[in-house]
């Protein structure tokens, strides 16, 4: 059975159809990519999958089998679905270990306070964020640290399941590389990722199943080399140029 079940979810903004009908499976363990052009309703999908902050006007999300569609955010965080933001976001007059706390402690009530510093420190390990950042205010950080800072918050939670919601957006190559190299890391700790990205190579790289959204819904879905070979994905989503390689 498939970890995080999608089905026939719509949400619409006033007349506007952000995503209409979309339905698709992401097993356990899986790195499922979703792509697609400006506006096409990614963004609006995690958001109902989520329920940060609305669930969906239509259809039902199923982690591990429980409906959750009509939980609020918090509720369903606490059953082990964490997503990051496009832009980054952190508590910016609070240090980065503190940052990771608030992510180790969130929804463990009665967690021995020593557990949850073990948990925030081995978090920030994995994004490589070292010690010495640890007293650092994370409004002090550079993009690309408080994307990690982001990504280490939400890995503190130790989900079952991560949305990443462009996490190579505003980075330098290098960086890019570098989030590859850790977004792999997270997934062999036995997280379930699933990454929405407009960097086509990063979602090449990291996908062993890629959705490709335009206009709300789902134009190709499947193998990555054979959707993104897809002539109507190549029309939709790149215009009438070539995937750049
Ligand atoms: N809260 C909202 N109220 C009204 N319209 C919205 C809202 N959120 C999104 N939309 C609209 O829904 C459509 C889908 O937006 P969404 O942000 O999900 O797309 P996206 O694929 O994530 O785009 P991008 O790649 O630019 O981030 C867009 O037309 C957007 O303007």
């Amino acid at each position: 059975m498939a970890l995080l079940e999608i089905e026939a979810v719509s949400k619409a903004f006033g007349s506007l159809k952000a995503v209409d009908d979309v339905s698709f499976s992401v097993g356990a363990g899986e790195i499922f990519g979703i792509a697609g052009p400006n506006g096409s309703g990614k963004s609006t999908l995690f958001n109902i999958v989520t329920g940060i902050p609305f669930g969906p006007d239509r259809g039902r999300v199923r982690l591990d089998g429980t409906e959750i569609q009509a939980r609020t955010g918090d509720a369903i965080a606490r059953l082990g679905l964490a997503r990051t933001f496009q832009r980054e976001t952190s508590f910016d007059g609070l240090t980065v270990f503190e940052n990771a706390l608030i992510g180790a402690g969130f929804g463990k009530p009665g967690r021995p306070a020593r557990v949850i510093r073990e948990a925030a420190a081995e978090a920030l390990d994995v994004v490589g964020l070292p010690d010495g950042a640890f007293g650092r205010l994370a409004g002090e950080l550079s993009v690309y640290e408080r994307k990690c800072l982001m990504l280490a918050t939400a890995v503190a939670m130790q989900p079952r399941v991560l949305l990443l919601d462009e996490p190579a957006s505003s980075l330098t190559k290098p960086e890019i590389e570098a989030s590859i190299g850790l977004i792999r890391r997270i997934a062999a700790r036995g997280v379930t990722i699933v990454l929405i990205e407009h960097v086509l190579t990063f979602l090449m790289t990291l996908s062993q199943h890629l959705l490709v959204l335009n206009n709300g819904r789902v134009l190709a879905a499947g193998a990555p080399e054979a959707v993104i070979a897809d002539p109507r994905v190549v029309e939709a989503y790149l215009g009438t140029r070539r995937a750049r390689p």
